[in-house]
């Protein structure tokens, strides 16, 4: 498997060096030359495997410059920290099925996919006898996983960006109280957009990315759209809809637009998906999509789910190439247009054709907190306020289709246990990494949002 950029300018690389670039040099995103489709019965006979056999099956279709011993024990290896033996659990409340994700040593989704990556970065620099410098946006999640996932590997610093204040505390503490030499937290001041903006752009200066050995744990790495992609099959075989290989629709807290990404190579690759479902709160630009074509950015606003308060999701970018029948100048054009009119424009065909995958959903702050009640009082089970985005949106649409939900669970509730309190006066229970963490010493750099003051900032600190 050869990967190219969504920007056409970079192609033929290898999944290794796709690793290491990150983002593609012509700015784009890469994406493998060809999504691997599986027929329904090849994909039913992946059926019985545990998590990490069918992560081990998927993994290989995308990835031919690693040896399958050597990408097995990387695989078995990324999931030794998860706190429950099927990786991803899958429950059900009531008639709808809930996927668990949030099992890893950080208590997000994010770990899936970032212990996997942290092994992986290990591996490749060993072999290389190389390093990497890791820069990194966060919006509360992403921060503390991929810490924890490079944390203690030999070669790698990492500098994560969140924006001040507008993360919970929990993801704070999760953050700045580690003080290995290595770990750089670095709160800017701005939003998430502005953080994943800065970050773009020290990529996109490919002489300083090259001078610096700079790398990315985004999810602009395919490694993370990859690893990703496993826990939808995962998740659908813990279906009833599985014994028959009919379809499900599935729904996601959506942000940086990743991990409905992940959902939508599955569906590509055969996967019986109906209707993936995006669920957004109030920065919603990405319903507004589905439902009136209308993709404009607009200001950012603080919600109840902090790790999706984004207007710029950065996968939307992988998603124009197949929406555009891989035309990368289509999609360049159209990242330009954005950036400089801050919309792009959509005809009623293109939308036509968005429909068919995604249906879309914005939750309020005020119904967000309602839903996790409904949801206390119905089943005594907590969900976090990004999960509750995702269970709006079940509710919303369960009348409409026949088909059985997933709705995927992002985040444990005690991330955000100011919010959860609000909503239901019971505090969950706090996970053994939680703990304590408000006594512990604490390390955190302040910059502005200025582009040249964090490169000043790294480059003092290599
Ligand atoms: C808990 C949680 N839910 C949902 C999201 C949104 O996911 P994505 O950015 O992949 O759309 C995030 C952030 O990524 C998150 O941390
Ligand atoms: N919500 C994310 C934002 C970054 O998303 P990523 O998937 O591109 O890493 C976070 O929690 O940081």
């Amino acid at each position: 498997m050869k990967y190219m950029s969504t920007r056409g300018k970079v192609k033929g690389i290898n999944f290794q060096d796709a690793v290491l670039m990150g983002l593609a040099d012509d700015g784009g995103l890469l994406i493998p030359e060809e999504i691997p489709f599986m027929s329904i019965n090849e994909i039913e006979a992946l059926k019985d495997k545990s998590y990490q056999e069918l992560a081990l099956a998927i993994m290989k279709k995308y990835i031919s410059d690693i040896g399958e011993t050597t990408l097995e024990k990387i695989v078995f290896k990324s999931y030794e920290a998860f706190d429950d033996e099927r990786v991803v659990p899958v429950i059900k409340l009531g008639d709808f099925y809930l996927s668990e994700l949030f099992h890893g040593p950080t208590y997000a989704f994010k770990d899936v996919a970032l212990q996997f990556l942290g092994n992986l970065f290990e591996y490749i620099l060993d072999q290389r006898n190389d390093y990497l410098n890791i820069i990194g946006a966060t919006s509360g999640d992403t921060g503390s996983a991929a810490i924890y996932g490079v944390r203690g590997k030999k070669g790698i610093k990492i500098f994560i960006l969140h924006p001040k204040g507008r993360v919970s505390r929990m993801q704070e503490l999760q953050m700045t109280t580690v003080l290995d030499d290595n770990v750089f937290n670095i709160a800017v001041e701005g939003t998430f957009d502005d953080c994943q903006y800065i970050v773009k752009e020290i990529f996109s200066d490919v002489e300083f990315k090259r001078e610096h050995h700079l790398g990315s744990i985004n999810s602009i790495n395919w490694a993370r759209v990859l690893a990703q992609i496993v826990y939808y099959f995962y998740s659908y075989f813990q279906t009833d809809a599985a014994d028959s290989m009919s379809k499900v629709n599935i729904v996601v807290p959506t942000g940086n637009f990743g991990n409905i990404l992940a959902g939508f190579y599955a569906k590509r690759m055969g996967l019986p998906i109906n209707k993936l479902v995006i669920a957004t709160n109030e920065n919603n630009i990405l319903y507004r999509f589905v439902k009136e074509g209308d993709y404009s950015i607009k200001n950012v606003v603080q919600t109840y789910s902090p790790s999706m308060d984004i207007q710029i999701a950065s996968n939307f970018e992988r998603f124009l190439f197949y929406l555009f029948e891989e035309d990368a100048d289509k999609v360049r054009k159209s990242m330009e247009q954005l950036k400089v009119e801050k919309k792009i424009f959509f005809n009623d065909e293109l939308m036509e054709k968005v429909r068919e995958v995604f249906d879309a959903t914005s939750t309020s702050n005020e119904r967000n907190l309602e839903v996790i009640k409904e949801i206390y009082e119905k089943y005594k089970y907590i969900v976090d306020p990004h999960t509750a985005c995702g269970i709006d949106a079940v509710l919303k649409l369960k009348n409409i289709y026949d088909e059985p939900f997933i709705a995927m669970s992002t985040a444990h509730p005690a991330k955000f246990i100011d919010s959860v309190v609000k909503a239901i006066g019971v505090k969950p229970e706090i996970p053994r990494g939680l703990r304590e963490l408000e006594d512990k010493e604490k390390r955190v750099y302040e910059l502005d949002a200025n582009v040249n003051l964090v490169k000043k900032f790294i480059e003092k600190n290599l």
